[in-house]
This record gives structure tokens, C-alpha cells and sequence, in this order.
């Protein structure tokens, strides 16, 4: 006999199986044929007594593969079990159920012998196979769950709750598996479920078996009579993905089958023991026979409600499953009927047609976690929208993201590149308004210079020359800006060049103050105007001298300019907040002025201070010299120690210097000061000028 059951091309119809137990002396009357797949059973005339056809000795049975007494465990779960659990892991129900008389192999081969580790039965391999795989995909989450249900004379009994009676499958209690810190198993509802391990499913199974054995409830002292259900409850969930596969995978050891077969016996005994024929095992006959039909003349109903284990492995049987049975047989002389028996029921259960589908969901923990992130993106969308901020930033924070925001638009802007991106960061409303507003800035000035190029490339000679005096005289005002701007940072002395007085005449600024400073470098610029009748005309007033074009306009008159200039002045709104500007900026002047010969004094102080004490040094290193000639290098010389004079000196000179650096400190400040006023002023005074000239305009 071959040791190794054939596969056959997948179906959706029950793979059937056949496993001959060992028994002492294997009847020559069961052989496995060569193929492997096919079982011959001779029974003879005289044994069949009523159940059989006298006139037929042989049945040959055809299965998806034969087992012989000498198949191991492990190669029953291989070819039996192994795709079914690989399935359960795919999200597909899964069943594999053993079936055959008492004493046939059923537990032996769901469970496994007592004893030695190579006789685990499949659950505890199906246990390990799904817990093994798990940890070859570490990208999967896993939960299994476990439950053991017992069934006798229709009733159900939780085997890891002893003592609980469990309606249907959903009335257990679906146990999830772990280990807590300390290792040990512990049992926790499906909603709380941690990581299962192995070791735990397996107590649990060994938990289910010890009460099975030792419980108090009726089926005890009919183990063989009732049914056992292991199911592992699979749930599988990739990473990042939102579906999960769920699964459950039954591995059942019915009820010892002979005694439905010997039930219309005739003789006392079985009569007696008619009594206790398994009503369910009959019932899944019924629901087996109405399959058959169904799948050969289309009948449609099937008893499945008729009993509580038909109604469990409703999927299993013409429901959604891949389902697989393993039929056990004792080949001994006195057991040919049974085995027959057996054979023959396996015969219609692979007629029995599955429809097997991938049950996939959407996990709903995840669909609300995938809407409380959308609430929460829609949110920030919202607030965004709004221009509000999570956390406001601080005066600081907000101008340095503006800058940058500046910044990132004006590369964008002026950046060649098509392809060329704008990012504004963080994604904020009022970070977007500055950039569409620096944007728009941007554009308005190209526009404007194009269009100053535009015409300037169409102007006549004369609009050209204008432009070109216009430019002149910017260029002129630059160059006297810079010039004041040096001197006062005093870099170099005040320039030569003349620059234009408040009233329009050119002077010497140097001449014009030429004694205040003993050093120049350090003297501030005077400001454009200095008080006084001459204010009328002072920078930013008399548009005269600035805008010779203006004076063009009116016939050249200068009477007639000044008198208008004047009319002008009388009703001009900002002439006292120019005036006030002015004031400031001349006192302001008048500060750093005085400023600048605190410092220049100060410096003069310290050069002399630096003279005595070289003097003093030098007088003192003179006695030493005696018929030396004097080395044109001081430090070449014997100095004597510091005389108190000269420590004096040196105080003194120290303290100036201090001075000298406070003085000048202020000096800077006020520099500035002086600048900015300035700015002010020569933006006031523009704007006069071209007010002005927009009156003359209107007056025309
Ligand atoms: N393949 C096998 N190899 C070795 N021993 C086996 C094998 N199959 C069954 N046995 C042994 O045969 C005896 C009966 O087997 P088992 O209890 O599994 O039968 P059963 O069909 O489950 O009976 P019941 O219907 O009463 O529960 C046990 O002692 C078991 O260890």
C-alpha cells in the first residue's frame, strides 16, 4: 500500500480523504488499490445481513487520497489540513471534519495521540502552521480567537467555559489568546484582545480537552457520541491597508458513525443501543442526501436547522467554505460494514459543491479612525480658510515668515523655469495674502518699467533728453545723499562739492559752517533746511530749483513761480507736519553737531594726553642714555618706572578714552536719528513738488 495520498486539481465540490487506522491483524478484505486514491472492500454474503446488497461483494470507493495505517500525522496534515489553514489565513472559511466509527482514528487524527509530540493531530499543527505564518509576515496583523464547543443530543457546550450552554456559535464567548508580562496564558474578550501567541491557543485546546474529560455535564459519559468543534477565529490585516480578511477555520471530530448504521439491526442489544443513536449524525445524513439532490436535480431546501451541528457547519457544508473530510476506518475483519459504511457516506459528501469566496470587510475601528482624520484634515482646511492659526505666532515669528514667504516669491517670480514652484510655509491665509501681495507688487513694477522702456524706445529726442536731464538730476541728488551719508558716518571729509541750499542756491557746506568742527570727518550732515524766513523754500518747499521743467511751465517767471509756490503753501494740508518734521530734524542736527565736537574734543584731548606721556617717557628713558646715541626706536631705550606725573596722565588718559568711545556711541545713534529724519523730510518735500505741480496743473 502507498503511504502517500495523491492531490488532485483544486474544486469547489468537499475533497474526500481515507485514513486506515493500525488495528493487529488488517483484514485482507480492505486494499488500497494502486492509484492510491481507491479502496476496495469485499464484504461477503454472509456478513451482510440486511444492510447490504446480497448480490454485491466489492465496493471500490474513490477519494481524493488514501492514508494507510502507516501515514504519519504530520503527512495527514500536509495533504489534509495544510491548504485549508493556508486559506483560513486568506480570508476563505475553512473546515476539515473527521468522520467514521468509534474507535475508527477520528480523535486520534483531530487531536492527536496522548504521548509522544509526533502524534499532535491538526488542531494543535493547524495551531502552529497559522501562528508561524503570521511570523513570516511581519507586515500582517493577526488576531485569533478560539472557541471549543462540544454538542450532544443537540445541545451545546462551551468546553472552555465547563458548565455554560452555548445556543450557536455566536453564543461563545469568543476567547482571544495571550500572554501577559509573566508568561502566563491568559484568557481575554474578543474587544481587548492582545497579541495571541501559540502556546496560549494550544492550553486553551488542552484546557478544552481536560474538561471534555473530566467535566460533569452530561456528555461525558458519551464522549463518542457527541460532537467536538476547535475553531480558530482569524482576522489578518495588512499594513496600511483598511480592510481586514476574517476567517473561521473548524476542525471537527463528529460522533462515532456506526450505530446510525446498525439502528434498523435486528437483535435486543442494538435495539438497545438504538436508544442512543446520535440523532444529528442522522440529521447530517439528511442535510448531505439534500445537497446531493440539489446539486444533481436542483431540490432547494436544505435541513440544516434540523439539528445544532448541522446548523454549525452550515458554511461548512454548500455554504461558503473549503471543506475537506477525512473519513477514518479500522480495517479489521469486524469492522467491514462499518467501513463500508463510512466509505459510502464519503462517497456523497463529495458530491457536495462549496461556494468559496476571500471575506474581506472594512474594519470599522479603522473607517472611524479614517474619518476622525478626515474631520480633523478637514478642520485645519477650515481654519486655514479662515486665516486661523493653531498657535498665534509672536510679532517676531510672523515678520521672519513674511520675509520668508518675500523671499520665496521673488526667487519664484524671477525665476526662469516653467516648472518653477511657490511655496509658501507653513500653508497659512495670511502667509498666502503677503505672497499674492508681494506678487502683485512685483508685477506692478516689471509693468511699469516695461512700460517706461516702452515709450522711452518710442519718445522723441526732446521726451528723451528730458528723461536723461531727469535722470541727471536723481543721479545728482544720489551722489549729494551719499556724500552727506559719508560724512556723517564720517569716513572722509565733507565733500567739495557744492550742494543745494534751502534756497536753491549752491553753497560750500564746509564754508557755510566752517569753524564748528576741528575734525570733519566726525561732523554731521547739515540738514536741508535750518529754520528761518529762508523755510519757504527750503528743500521739499520750493519746487523751484528742484523741477526746473516746473518753471518752463510758467513762462520762466520766477516772481510768478515764487508768488504761486507761495498761494500753494498757504493752503497746503501737510505744511505743519512737514514743518514740525523739519524742526525735528534740525534740532536732531543741532544734538549731533554738538555731539560730534564732544567727540572731536574728546579726540583732541586724547592726542594730547598720548603726546605729554610720550614726552614724559622720553625724558625719563634720557638719564639712562648716557653717551648713547638715541635709537630712533623708543623701544630700544632703558625706561626708568613711571614717575606719579605721569601715572596721572595716564588715568587721565584713560578716562578720555572712555569718554571719547560714550560720546561717540551717542554720536552714531544720533546719526542715525538725523538720517531717518532726513528721509522723512526728503519724501515730505517730493511730495509738495508734485502736488504743487499737479495745482499748477489744475490751475491752468
Ligand atoms: N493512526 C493511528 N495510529 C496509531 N494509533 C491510532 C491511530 N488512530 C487511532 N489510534 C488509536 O486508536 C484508538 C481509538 O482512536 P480514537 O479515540 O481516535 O477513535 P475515535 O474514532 O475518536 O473514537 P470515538 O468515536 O469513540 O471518539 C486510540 O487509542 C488511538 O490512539
Amino acid at each position: 500500500m502507498a503511504e502517500q495520498a495523491h492531490e488532485e486539481d483544486d474544486t469547489q465540490n468537499i475533497r474526500i480523504y481515507l485514513r486506515l487506522r493500525p488495528v493487529a491483524r488488517q483484514s485482507q478484505l480492505v486494499q488500497v488499490l494502486d492509484d492510491d486514491r481507491r479502496v476496495e472492500i469485499t464484504v461477503a454474503k454472509d456478513a451482510a445481513t440486511g444492510i447490504v446488497n446480497n448480490q454485491q461483494e466489492r465496493f471500490i470507493f474513490q477519494f481524493n487520497g488514501v492514508f494507510v495505517d502507516s501515514a504519519t500525522q504530520d503527512q495527514v496534515f500536509e495533504q489534509v489540513a495544510q491548504p485549508v489553514v493556508a486559506s483560513a489565513l486568506e480570508g476563505i472559511n475553512g473546515t476539515v471534519f473527521a468522520y467514521g466509527a468509534t474507535g475508527s482514528g477520528k480523535t486520534f487524527t483531530v487531536t492527536g495521540g496522548v504521548g509522544r509530540y509526533v502524534d499532535r493531530g491538526l488542531i494543535p499543527r493547524a495551531v502552529s502552521h497559522v501562528f508561524a505564518a503570521a511570523a513570516e509576515r511581519p507586515d500582517c496583523t493577526l488576531d485569533v480567537h478560539v472557541s471549543y464547543l462540544e454538542i450532544y443530543n443537540d445541545a451545546g457546550y462551551d468546553l472552555l467555559d465547563p458548565g455554560r450552554e452555548a445556543k450557536s456559535m455566536e453564543d461563545l464567548p469568543r476567547v482571544s489568546v495571550y500572554e501577559d508580562e509573566t508568561g502566563a496564558t491568559r484568557l481575554r474578550n474578543l474587544a481587548l484582545h492582545p497579541a495571541a501567541t501559540e502556546e496560549a491557543a494550544l492550553n486553551l485546546l488542552f484546557l478544552g480537552d481536560t474538561n471534555r474529560a473530566i467535566s460533569e455535564t452530561p456528555m461525558n459519559m458519551a464522549s463518542s457520541r457527541s460532537h467536538c468543534i476547535f475553531t480558530l477565529h482569524i482576522a489578518s490585516r495588512q499594513a496600511g491597508r483598511s480592510t481586514v480578511l476574517r476567517s473561521k477555520l473548524h476542525l471537527v471530530d463528529l460522533a462515532g458513525s456506526e450505530r446510525i448504521k446498525r439502528s434498523g439491526m435486528e437483535g435486543a442489544p442494538l435495539l438497545r443501543e438504538a436508544k442512543h443513536i446520535n440523532l444529528s449524525l442522522h440529521f447530517l445524513e439528511q442535510v448531505i442526501v439534500a445537497l446531493q439532490e440539489r446539486a444533481t436535480s436542483g431540490r432547494a431546501h436544505v435541513p440544516y436547522r434540523n439539528s445544532m451541528m448541522t446548523l454549525m457547519l452550515r458554511d461548512s457544508l454548500g455554504g461558503n467554505c473549503r471543506t475537506v473530510m477525512i473519513a477514518t476506518v479500522a480495517p479489521s475483519g469486524d469492522q467491514l460494514l462499518e467501513s463500508v459504511s463510512t466509505c459510502r457516506f464519503a462517497q456523497r459528501v463529495a458530491m457536495i459543491a462549496n461556494e468559496v469566496r476571500v471575506n474581506e470587510e472594512e474594519d470599522p475601528a479603522l473607517v472611524i479612525a479614517g474619518l476622525r482624520q478626515e474631520v480633523a484634515d478637514l478642520k485645519a482646511e477650515l481654519q486655514l480658510a479662515q486665516g486661523e492659526e493653531q498657535e498665534p505666532d509672536t510679532p517676531r515669528e510672523a515678520a521672519w515668515k513674511v520675509a520668508a514667504v518675500h523671499a520665496s516669491v521673488d526667487a519664484f517670480f524671477h525665476n526662469t523655469d516653467p516648472a518653477a514652484t511657490l511655496e509658501v510655509q507653513p500653508p497659512r491665509m495670511p502667509l498666502f495674502r503677503a505672497a499674492f501681495v508681494r506678487l502683485k507688487a512685483l508685477a506692478r513694477w516689471t509693468g511699469s518699467s516695461a512700460a517706461a522702456a516702452g515709450s522711452f524706445g518710442g519718445a522723441s529726442n526732446e521726451a528723451v533728453e528730458k528723461l536723461r536731464a531727469q535722470i541727471a538730476g536723481l543721479q545728482q541728488q544720489l551722489k549729494q545723499r551719499d556724500a552727506e551719508v559719508a560724512v556723517l558716518v564720517g569716513m572722509r571729509p565733507a565733500p567739495d562739492s557744492a550742494v543745494l541750499a534751502p534756497n536753491g542756491s549752491r553753497h560750500n557746506r564746509a564754508a557755510a559752517d566752517p569753524s564748528q568742527l576741528a575734525h570733519p570727518q566726525t561732523r554731521p550732515s547739515e540738514p536741508r533746511q535750518n529754520g528761518g524766513s529762508q523755510d519757504t523754500g527750503s528743500a521739499g518747499q520750493h519746487p523751484r530749483k528742484e523741477k526746473p521743467e516746473v518753471r518752463r511751465d510758467v513762462s520762466g517767471d520766477d516772481e510768478a513761480l515764487q508768488r504761486a509756490f507761495e498761494e500753494f503753501r498757504r493752503g497746503y494740508a501737510g505744511q505743519a507736519a512737514m514743518q514740525s518734521d523739519k524742526a525735528l530734524l534740525a534740532s536732531s542736527y543741532s544734538e549731533a553737531k554738538a555731539l560730534a565736537e564732544q567727540v572731536n574734543g574728546s579726540k583732541r584731548r586724547i592726542d594730547e594726553l598720548k603726546a605729554a606721556l610720550e614726552r614724559t617717557r622720553v625724558q625719563r628713558a634720557l638719564p639712562n642714555l648716557g653717551q648713547v646715541i638715541m635709537s630712533s626706536s623708543s623701544a630700544d631705550m632703558a625706561i626708568a618706572p613711571p614717575d606719579e606725573e605721569e601715572r596721572a596722565d595716564r588715568l587721565l588718559l584713560d578716562q578720555e578714552k572712555a569718554m571719547y568711545r560714550n560720546k561717540y556711541a551717542q554720536l552714531a545713534k544720533k546719526k542715525e536719528e538725523v538720517e531717518k529724519l532726513q528721509e522723512v523730510v526728503m519724501a515730505a518735500r517730493q511730495r509738495v513738488q508734485s502736488d504743487f505741480q499737479q495745482w499748477m496743473q489744475d490751475g491752468k
